[in-house]
């Protein structure tokens, strides 16, 4: 019999720091029609003639802080994630991985299972909560390449994993070597969406108003399939792991990027609420990433803990992401099986 195929895809980074890199990144990452998601022309124009000449240089300088001998670590810690689950599989499977934008390319990843014959492909999107602009995009990629072999093997895809139990006991064990309690408040601070992509949701009730905070804590049959119903019930599921009481977490968005309204409340804006209340220590959960990338390393334990300190805080502890925990492979695993 032949293998089974597994695979992997994560955002992507850039090849390197450096500002050409950089540039191939964002432009290929930003002209996806479900990250920018306005007409081809408009998005050209924003894309290439504003947004990639004036950020990448920035980014590039961002990136160059977070890299290492290892490289990105978002690449390196995909790669042990999928040499991980591979040993764990065994013989019987093939793992790749793939990056949506740069590289390891889907193309290449998805001709090495080609080569490879396997009799069906299961691909696991590496984003706990499903977004369009995430899971979607990698899922409309994926069938629309597969979907011009001639033979076209059984596929399956994992469209969001944002309840495992194994995945919240990582998070909270993580969190445990910071000793919660020492801390004064916790944020989960989720990578953010316009609003506007959330108001396309096609896949909820007409009764479901992610607007009404409330309703999106509570996660059910009509909002399952939101973004925000799903990060708000990864980070009670968390919360119940560590005892948390509902008045000392906030759910929050970061990342924010261009003029348009994003998903409130900004972490940005919570920070200053926590600091006016008084609260010095705290404890930020990144429930959004399975791996740590310039949104946890750079982000929060750089800019937002300076922010924070700047408004009278003291401390801004970033819980690990899953990276390398057995765990975590243990959680790909069953997902692999399906
Ligand atoms: C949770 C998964 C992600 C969603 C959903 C997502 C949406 C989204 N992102 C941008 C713009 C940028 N994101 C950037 C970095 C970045 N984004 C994710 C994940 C999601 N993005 C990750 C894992 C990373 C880090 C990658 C790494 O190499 O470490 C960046 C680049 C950095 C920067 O310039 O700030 C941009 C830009 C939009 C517009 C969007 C949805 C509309
Ligand atoms: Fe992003
Ligand atoms: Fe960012």
């Amino acid at each position: 019999m032949g293998k089974k195929g597994i695979l992997l895809v994560n955002l992507g980074t850039p090849d390197s720091p450096e500002v050409k890199d950089v540039k191939k990144y964002l432009d290929q990452f930003l002209m996806d029609g479900r990250v920018i998601d306005i007409p081809r022309f408009n998005r050209n124009l924003l894309v290439r003639g504003l947004i990639v000449p004036f950020r990448s240089p920035k980014t590039s300088k961002l990136y160059k802080e977070i890299w290492n001998e290892k490289g990105s670590p978002l690449l390196y810690y995909s790669k042990v994630q999928t040499a991980m689950l591979q040993e764990q599989l065994g013989d019987e499977y093939q793992v790749e991985l793939a990056m949506r934008y740069q590289n390891p390319s889907i193309e290449s990843a998805l001709a090495n299972l080609k080569t490879g014959l396997v009799e069906s492909i299961r691909v696991i999107p590496l984003f706990p909560q499903y977004a369009s602009a995430s899971t979607g995009s990698v899922i409309q990629l994926i069938m629309e390449l597969v979907g011009k072999w001639h033979t076209i093997p059984n596929i399956s895809f994992v469209n969001s994993f944002h309840d495992n139990q194994l995945m919240i006991e990582v998070f909270a064990e993580n969190a445990r070597k910071h000793n919660p309690e020492s801390f004064d408040h916790v944020l989960f601070s989720f990578h953010g969406l316009p609003e506007r992509q959330i108001d396309k949701s096609d896949y909820v009730a007409k009764s479901y108003n992610f607007r009404d905070v409330s309703q999106r804590e509570d996660y059910n049959d009509g909002n399952k399939f939101c973004y925000l119903a799903q990060s708000y019930h990864t980070a009670k599921l968390i919360a119940k792991e560590l005892n948390i009481d509902r008045k000392d977490y906030t759910v929050c968005f970061q990342s924010r990027l261009g003029k348009e309204p994003w998903v409130q409340p900004y972490t940005t804006d919570v920070l200053k609420r926590l600091a006016r209340e008084g609260k010095k220590r705290l404890l930020v959960f990144s429930p959004a990433f399975v791996a740590d990338c310039l949104e946890t390393l750079y982000e929060i334990t750089v800019e937002y803990h300076e922010e924070f300190r700047e408004l009278g805080g003291e401390h801004v502890q970033l819980v690990e992401s899953l990276n390398d925990h057995p765990k975590f492979v243990e959680a790909l695993v069953a997902m692999a099986k399906g």
